[in-house]
């Protein structure tokens, strides 16, 4: 795991070697919320499609037409988490709960408001997230490759095996 905590953009090493990320603002810092935005678009446009597979090939992203609010499409982009920090602090609160859950919409992913120095089990649970997206993106490139290198000839299997034992046993 390598944390980041810095004005600074991730490397491209990080963003190479990386899996999944775990975004982190604080709930009290705007500036802090336009940071992550600013992140995750550094990291969507050069971490390809698929993610994991830039963990050692980098496929960079196409670059983002102008006048589409620079997104990537998400659904192709590296697992991430958006996690709101100092949660207990709402009298401090710069960042509203709807704006970090619209970014999270957006990015397709799992959204948590937290008090880290409190909510230790919170806290686990958003890296449990990003590892059980992971995971999930693994099994999606798994299957896509098992697809690619049979040419879909697995599902044919199984739809004959089904209607075989749909037909009268005589
Ligand atoms: N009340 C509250 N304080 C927190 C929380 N998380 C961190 N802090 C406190 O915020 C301060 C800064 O925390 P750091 O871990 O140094 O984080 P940082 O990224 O340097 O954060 P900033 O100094 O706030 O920019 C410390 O005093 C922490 O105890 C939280 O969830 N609630």
């Amino acid at each position: 795991m390598t944390m980041i905590n810095t004005e600074a953009l991730p490397s491209q090493e990080t963003i190479s070697w990386a899996d999944g990320f775990l975004l982190v603002y604080s709930i009290t810092d705007r500036q802090s919320f336009n940071w992550v935005k600013r992140v995750r678009l550094h990291i969507s446009e050069r971490k390809g499609r698929g993610g994991l597979a830039g963990a050692t090939t980098l496929t960079p992203m196409p670059p983002v037409p102008a006048g589409v609010g620079g997104d990537v499409s998400p659904t192709f982009g590296p697992p991430m988490v958006l996690l709101g920090n100092k949660a207990d602090m709402v009298h401090l609160r710069q960042v509203s709960s709807e704006e970090g859950e619209i970014l999270a919409k957006d990015l397709e992913c799992y959204f948590s408001e937290v008090a880290a120095s409190e909510q230790v089990l919170q806290v686990a649970n958003a890296f449990h997230e990003v590892f059980k997206e992971v995971q999930n993106v693994r099994k999606r490139q798994k299957t896509s490759l098992l697809d690619r290198v049979l040419g879909n000839k697995a599902t044919k299997i199984y739809v004959r095996g089904k209607s075989d034992s749909a037909l009268p046993k005589e």
